[in-house]
């Protein structure tokens, strides 16, 4: 199989069939494509929505002598710094993949491994992302957009997120509720040994949860996409969040064919100009979109993208660990908050919530929903353990 290698935008494209020429993904997107012993080595500009097939062959250039080669890797190295600069600018601290490149290179017919600290995630967040990237990658081979777009077609459609949030706290007075389907994570280890998610779905459910959020990252939170498959083909009513670290937007369709109705984006790791792009995708194919922030400089930036409905306050930093539940209201004072009611946009409160006074606490803060997972999970019964975190039964 061959090797794709870009490094021209900040949504990764790590693989092509052999024939780009049918690729479906690159419609309207003037790119390079050129063959380099085994490898094939393609830039293009910046990504453009998908439409249908790419067929216009003129738009590709064949470059087979060296001084072409050597002036696309001048151009790839370009495009890559300001694509680093762009996410510095917009303050993103998190690198998307290893600035020196993957540890494996090639040489001649060689392989070899490279040690050195510009290949070390600075964080864990870095780490599951650059992780993220390299299973994408792998995933993308063995279902290219074309097979995952017919899939996407003949999903079972896609139900109404937003609606069930504002159903449900229009009923109960409270916040409503995405209760989540977590088994471990990075920072608490396993929540819980006798992991069923169906069972712990239909327990959501039963207690009152608007909608659910479904993790599916299977290296850090032992997550899974048949979890989410199963939830939804259990007959379980309330709208799926498909709980990844979306770093590509094959990922969208994917989560769409597995049967997610929303995706959550995170701010920390995606510059403006993806989370654009990636919402217009979701939109195209039915998503309902949840952004996620954790600091005043990523609420900022997206509350200058037109189209956004719903964010979430993450109150664990990402990179940390740390948990502190005055985020959500620190970044709901003020100007901030007026703005984000004048758009009517809904806030999700996210992380650390345990007690009907925390739930009281984000409620008062300004948000309309709450995402717990933790508290909920860990108990021998998740049903009741709904009506303890908002202290009555919000079921009826
Ligand atoms: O288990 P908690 O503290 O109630 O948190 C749930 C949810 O907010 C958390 O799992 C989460 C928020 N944003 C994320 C992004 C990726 C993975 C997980 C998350």
């Amino acid at each position: 199989m061959q090797e794709l290698i870009c490094a021209t935008s900040s949504v990764s494209f790590n693989s092509l069939p052999s024939s780009p020429v049918n690729h479906t993904f690159y419609d309207n997107t003037r790119f390079t494509f050129r063959f380099l012993r085994n490898k094939h080595i393609a830039s293009f500009p910046c990504m453009r929505a998908q439409q249908s097939e790419a067929t216009d062959g003129s738009a590709i250039n064949i470059a087979s002598d060296d001084s072409k080669v050597d002036a696309l890797d001048i151009k790839e190295s370009k495009v890559k710094n300001s694509q680093i600069d762009i996410a510095a600018t917009q303050g993103i601290k998190i690198r998307r993949r290893p600035p020196t490149g993957p540890p494996l290179h090639h040489v001649g017919p060689f392989e070899f491994r490279l040690q050195n600290e510009g290949n070390t995630p600075r964080n864990i967040l870095e780490e599951i992302v650059w992780n993220k990237d390299t299973e994408v990658a792998q995933m993308r081979e063995k279902k290219p957009l074309g097979s995952l777009k017919k899939a996407t077609d003949i999903a079972a459609p896609p139900r109404d997120f937003i609606g069930a949030l504002k159903a449900s706290s229009e009923k109960t007075g409270m916040p409503a509720l995405i209760a989540e389907v977590k088994k471990a994570s990075p920072s608490r280890g396993v929540l819980r040994e006798d992991f069923d998610p169906v069972e712990i779905a239909k327990a959501y459910e039963k207690g009152g949860a608007a909608c659910l959020s479904v993790l599916t990252d299977a290296k850090y939170f032992q997550g899974s996409f048949e979890n989410l498959e199963a939830i939804r083909n259990a007959g379980v009513k309330c709208p799926l969040l498909c709980k990844e670290f979306i770093v590509d937007a094959w990922q969208l369709y994917y989560a769409r064919a597995k049967g997610a109705d929303a995706v959550l984006l995170i701010a920390a790791i995606l510059q403006d100009l993806d989370i654009k792009y990636m919402t217009k995708i979701c939109k195209m194919i039915g998503l309902t979109v949840l952004v996620e922030v954790h600091d005043e400089n990523e609420m900022d930036r997206v509350l200058e993208i037109d189209g956004i409905q719903l964010i979430g306050i993450n109150n664990r930093n990402l990179e940390t660990f740390e948990v502190d539940i005055s985020n959500t209201k620190k970044l709901l004072e003020g100007e901030r908050g007026e703005k984000i009611r004048q758009k009517g946009i809904i806030v999700v409160g996210e992380s650390g919530l345990f007690t009907p006074a925390d739930v009281a606490y984000v409620q008062e803060a300004g948000v309309k929903a709450i995402l717990v997972g933790e508290s909920l999970v860990k108990l021998e019964d998740p049903t009741k353990g709904i009506a303890l975190l908002f202290g009555k039964d919000i079921s009826e």
